[in-house]
């Protein structure tokens, strides 16, 4: 789990766009998100997150994302090498919670316990 942390105008959305070109031309899956629809529009391929992960509205503590097993969202999941969370600090904690849940319920391999998103590597941005 990374977190890129910058001030608006610094360049993040620029080093979005240089790694998931980067990886994808390498035929891996990038999935990016934002906390909000204007900043997704920016980003290549970009989703909001609670559109991406099926996150409820509104949400609970005890909330899940809407994610079933064996569903095409699940397989892409399992499939991918990075996900990045744009504008992060602008979501509520219980999005990231319901999130790690999914993900563990969904993720096939196993993660070791120190790797809370699955096997997973997330990179959340923003300006903390
Ligand atoms: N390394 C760079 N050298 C020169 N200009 C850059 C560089 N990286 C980004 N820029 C330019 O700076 C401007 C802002 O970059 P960008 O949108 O990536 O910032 P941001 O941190 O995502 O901003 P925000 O948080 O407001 O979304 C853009 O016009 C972009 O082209």
């Amino acid at each position: 789990m990374f977190f890129l942390y910058g001030f608006g105008g610094t360049g993040k959305t620029s080093i979005w766009r240089t790694l998931a070109t980067s990886l994808r031309a390498n035929n891996q899956i990038v999935i990016i998100v934002a906390s909000s629809g204007i900043t997704s529009l920016l980003l290549p391929g970009g989703r909001t997150a609670h559109s991406k992960f099926k996150i409820l509205v509104p949400i609970f503590e005890d909330s899940t994302c809407n994610i079933h097993q064996g569903s095409e969202l699940a397989e892409l999941l399992n499939q991918t090498s990075l996900i990045i969370w744009d504008e992060a600090p602008m979501a509520h904690k219980f999005c990231f919670e319901v999130l790690v849940q999914s993900l563990r319920d969904i993720i096939k391999t196993k993660p070791s316990s120190n790797q809370i998103f699955g096997v997973k590597v997330m990179v959340f941005g923003g300006d903390f």
